[in-house]
């Protein structure tokens, strides 16, 4: 018998990110190839946003995707998350060339207390809820202390892109297929303060510290570039990562769904106060998933330059949780 549908909520479903997300979603990768969705697209009330929105709705439907059981469009939250089993928030005002990502706090505040606020009033009390715009991170913190009535592990911050950049930086050093690489961890807040901790990876089995054996061109190449990477795009392109940043939204709602067979990924999630980062704070973690949830991994030793690097981007992603106190 085949499944029921799902409902998917999409928020900035006109945009780039939106423009590689959804047809993937369509398509079965994000949920599995025998489970229908209905898609409901969320787009700023205005004409131009609504027209481009109807214009990928257009095109969604010259797919005649099997798995497509339905679609809707919406301006309005509080009808867009009705019932969405998955809400991906992607909707923002994104980061332009030389503007810092502490400068789109305010401006992104507000989307993401309404946001939450409608995901409360009317959401699956289920609901699994990624953060995809800038800052990810505080935008899901906002979130969720915007709908005290869900749980708080439903919010999640998107850093798989982050892991992803490590994943695909490690592969090209040490020549070794990307797909072999187990055990990598991004710490901590979707910014450049990101510690991509490789100390614990492996491929085949064998230590990729070992590996590499480079601690140089761990702290003066590997760090920034996976750190930096998001500007270069943003320098090369002229616009903020789209594809890679739909391919790594499927991958962390696809694992946190369908699980991860013990494989370690990194989430951005509300902490309990795992390796000492205070309750609530939407951290980037090492994690598993299996029966549609994470959990940490924990009991991993943090050594003085870790530490230090962990400090950092927890200090950053306290300073933006201080700087929207004021709106919560
Ligand atoms: N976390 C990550 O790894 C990561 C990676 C890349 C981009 N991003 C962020 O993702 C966001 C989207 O990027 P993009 O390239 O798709 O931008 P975009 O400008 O192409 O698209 C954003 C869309 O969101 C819509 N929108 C704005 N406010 C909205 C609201 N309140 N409700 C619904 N829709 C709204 C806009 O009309 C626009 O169509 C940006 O904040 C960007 O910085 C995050
Ligand atoms: O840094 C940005 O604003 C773009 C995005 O978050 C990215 O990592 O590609």
């Amino acid at each position: 018998m085949s499944k029921k549908p799902v409902r998917v909520a999409v928020t900035g479903a006109a945009g780039q990110i939106g423009y590689a997300l959804l047809f993937r979603i369509a398509s079965g990768e994000m949920l599995g190839k025998d489970q229908p969705v209905i898609l409901q697209l969320l787009e700023v009330p205005a004409e131009g946003p609504q027209k481009a929105l109807k214009g990928v709705m257009m095109e969604l439907e010259d797919c005649a995707f099997p798995l497509l059981a339905g679609m809707e469009a919406h301006s309005n939250p509080m009808t867009a998350f009705k019932d969405a089993d998955y809400a991906l928030l992607v909707g923002s005002r994104p980061r332009g060339p030389g503007m810092e990502r502490a400068e789109l706090l305010a401006v992104n505040g507000a989307i993401f207390i309404e946001q939450g606020k409608a995901l409360n009033a009317v959401a699956s009390r289920n609901v699994k809820v990624l953060v995809v715009g800038n800052p990810a991170n505080t935008n899901a913190y906002i979130a969720m202390k915007s709908a005290p009535d869900l749980p708080r592990k439903n919010f999640t911050a998107m850093l798989r892109l982050d892991h992803n950049r490590a994943l695909s930086q490690i592969a090209a050093k040490t020549g070794k297929p990307v797909a072999e690489i187990e055990r990598m961890i991004v710490w901590g807040n979707h910014s450049p303060t990101m510690y991509a901790d490789y100390r614990f990876a492996t491929i085949g089995g064998q230590s990729v510290v070992k590996m590499i054996n480079d601690q140089d061109w761990y702290v003066n190449v590997f760090l920034p570039t996976v750190a930096k990477r998001g500007a270069a795009i943003i320098e090369a392109r002229g616009l903020s990562s789209a594809a890679s940043a739909a391919n790594a939204a499927i991958d962390h709602m696809r694992d946190w769904a369908l699980g991860t067979n013990g494989k370690w990924v990194t989430m951005g999630i509300p902490s309990d106060g795992q390796y000492g980062i205070p309750k609530d704070v939407m951290f980037g973690f090492p994690v598993t998933c299996a029966n549609g949830e994470y959990q940490v991994v924990e009991g991993l030793e943090i050594d003085a330059f870790s530490q230090q690097r962990i400090d950092a981007t927890l200090a950053e992603l306290l300073a933006e949780q201080d700087g929207v106190k004021h709106l919560l």
